[in-house]
């Protein structure tokens, strides 16, 4: 393949015109990439070309220029030779700063010649650490004094990673300004994501939801590899482990995120539920891809690995825009909010892509794209994670009310009332507090199926529902209690209960079912019991006093119906109809 290269690279020289690139002039120049200022070859044969033979080289002009502000050389190029001139015409020197915006360069070699022949060599790359490079930079960086007169710059880059070739000269105080800028946006941007991925950290361990912890290192996961590429990891993380370390790491930090991100596409829009093949086929993707970069590691094919990156990170923005795409198909309610997401993202990362390229103009910002990029599609996906996290939620609680609730008349079933009673009986408990229970029966209602049918006995049970609901007070819990009503009311007094019993059993007596144009009439009997947490209820346990509650209660219907039907009857020693005891004048009912 660098055979291959470097084979069309010589018949293209054939037709190249010899021409250099023109001359940088300082009084007119301000602060950019230079590009289209240089002129550049690829080194044949296996041994280093010396600086007199690249001078050669240039001075043949079988040489390329491009009108571009930066350069790319693509993957696994030969290393290559640039070349620019520097025309200071003012009369005194002046200073300038050379950075090469690719942190991941292995060689760097500067050659500055200047008119009266002296030569100065500046190193610089991976292969030095960074406290030899010449400035302490996220990326190669040099101050150059330019004397009068004119001065030639020569760089020879190798590396066996990606060549991107931003050269850019910059006044000192731009730079310096630049590189504070940068520092700014970067920290800004990285502020965001790792506030985003914290806070869905904090969500994975308090609630344990596995998303949240997809989320959190996917958004880290970027945030680690942007410091990595970007070089600003090694602006802190300075321990010198060699002229591929960076590469190495570049590499399985960009499969890293993008694997987290896939696992984290297939949950966030449940693709398994309704795509299960393409589910099927990007884990494996994912799966395999770790395995692939780690043999080629362990074998040091780095090239391999580079190109396996980074075709599988191509691959990673289109096979998010598929997850969207047969999301939204499939009418998931957050595929929309996830696909404009990873659209922005991966239009994002091409015009990184093509500002590095050249294609584009390079410039702090379009460099960016890719962090701004990703900033909003964090913020995006965070909001698509808490609506499906909300409507999980929520529909987690329709399914737990639903089966909560008597289907025909929509009130608590006997599931619910013990569920919506629990806390109400903790709360008797603690205040020692008084309550009644009411067991509602309605009277001969056999008699309503057969004589009207089902239908119209299913009638009479919710209109007999909505009048109990209604006609007790909101504290109180109301259910279906197998054929019968159940009612539990929180007391002030005893009375409260035998009134409401009676409001109940009165407003029942008159209710009017049609059918056709015949009316249904039904009456009601109810056993009320009503009791206080005093010392023996204290020490049984709440299903105790439950049951007996409702053996009491039942024991006084049992007592309405015997005693007539139609009637409230309550449970105490002797158990007493309320009728009885009004016309005693024992209970006052207004
Ligand atoms: N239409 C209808 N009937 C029901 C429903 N649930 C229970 N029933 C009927 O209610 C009748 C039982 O009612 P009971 O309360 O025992 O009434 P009863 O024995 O006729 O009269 P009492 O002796 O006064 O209790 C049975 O015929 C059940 O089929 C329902 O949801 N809809």
């Amino acid at each position: 393949m660098y055979r291959l290269i470097s084979i069309v690279f010589i018949i293209s020289l054939l037709f190249l015109q010899s021409i250099n690139a023109k001359e940088i002039d300082l009084v007119t120049f301000e602060t950019s990439p230079i590009g289209k200022y240089l002129s550049y070859f690829p080194e044949s044969g296996d041994t280093p070309l010396t600086l007199i033979a690249a001078q050669n080289v240039f001075n043949s002009g079988q040489v390329f220029t491009q009108n571009r502000q930066t350069i790319s050389r693509g993957i696994y190029v030969e290393p290559t030779w640039f070349k620019t001139t520097i025309n200071n015409r003012a009369s005194l020197s002046t200073q300038y700063r050379l950075t090469i915006e690719t942190p991941w360069l292995d060689y760097i070699d500067v050659f500055l010649v200047n008119d009266s022949g002296s030569i100065q060599h500046i190193k610089g790359g991976d292969y030095l650490p960074i406290s030899k490079q010449p400035i302490f930079d996220r990326f190669f960086a040099m101050d150059i004094q330019f004397e009068k007169g004119l001065t030639d710059i020569y760089i020879r880059i190798a590396t066996e990673s990606v060549m991107p070739v931003p050269i850019k000269l910059s006044t000192v105080e731009d730079a310096i300004n630049n590189a504070s800028n940068d520092k700014f946006q970067y920290g800004f941007l990285y502020g965001i994501l790792v506030a985003l991925a914290l806070y869905n950290a904090v969500l994975f361990f308090s609630i344990r939801k596995q998303i949240f912890g997809l989320y959190a290192l996917y958004i880290l996961g970027f945030v680690v590899n942007s410091l990595s590429y970007t070089g600003y990891f090694y602006t802190f993380y300075t321990t010198h482990h060699g002229v591929h370390f960076q590469d190495y790491m570049d590499v399985s930090l960009m499969i890293t995120y993008s694997v987290i991100g896939l696992h984290f596409g297939r949950a966030l829009l449940e693709t398994i539920k309704y795509a299960p093949r393409l589910n099927k086929t990007i884990a494996t993707v994912s799966n395999i891809i770790p395995f692939i970069i780690l043999s080629l590691f362990l074998i040091d094919q780095l090239h391999f690995a580079t190109l396996v990156a980074f075709l599988f990170n191509t691959s990673f923005a289109i096979l998010t825009i598929i997850l969207g795409v047969v999301a939204v198909k499939a009418k998931v309610k957050v595929a929309k909010i996830y696909l404009i997401s990873s659209v922005t993202a991966a239009m994002c990362v091409s015009l990184s892509t093509a500002a590095v390229a050249g294609i584009f103009p390079y410039n702090s910002l379009t460099f960016k794209a890719i962090e701004v990029g990703m900033a909003f599609e964090g913020i995006l996906l965070a909001v698509a994670l808490a609506s499906r996290f909300r409507d999980a939620q929520r529909d987690k609680e329709q399914a737990e009310d639903f089966a909560r609730k008597d289907e025909l008349t929509d009130i608590y079933n006997r599931r619910g009332f013990k569920y919506a009673t629990t806390e109400l009986f903790t709360k008797f408990r603690q205040n020692n507090e008084c309550f009644g229970l009411l067991l509602l029966d309605i009277d001969k209602f056999k008699n309503v199926n057969d004589d009207f049918g089902h239908a119209t006995g299913d009638l009479v049970i919710i209109q007999v529902a909505n009048l109990i609901a209604n006609t007790v007070r909101k504290i109180d819990i109301v259910a279906r209690w197998g054929e019968e009503f159940i009612v539990l009311l929180p007391l002030k007094n005893e009375i409260e209960a035998l009134r409401l019993a009676e409001d109940i059993r009165s407003a029942i007596e008159k209710l009017d079912t049609r059918y056709f144009d015949e009316s249904v009439k039904v009456t009601a009997s109810i056993g009320v019991c009503i009791t206080r947490f005093d010392d023996a209820n204290l020490l049984r346990s709440d299903t105790v006093v439950f049951e007996k509650l409702i053996s009491n209660a039942d024991h006084a219907l049992y007592q309405a119906k015997i005693n007539g039907r139609n009637n409230v009857y309550i449970y105490n020693n002797e158990t007493a109809n309320i009728r009885d005891l009004k016309t005693e004048g024992i209970l006052k009912v207004t």
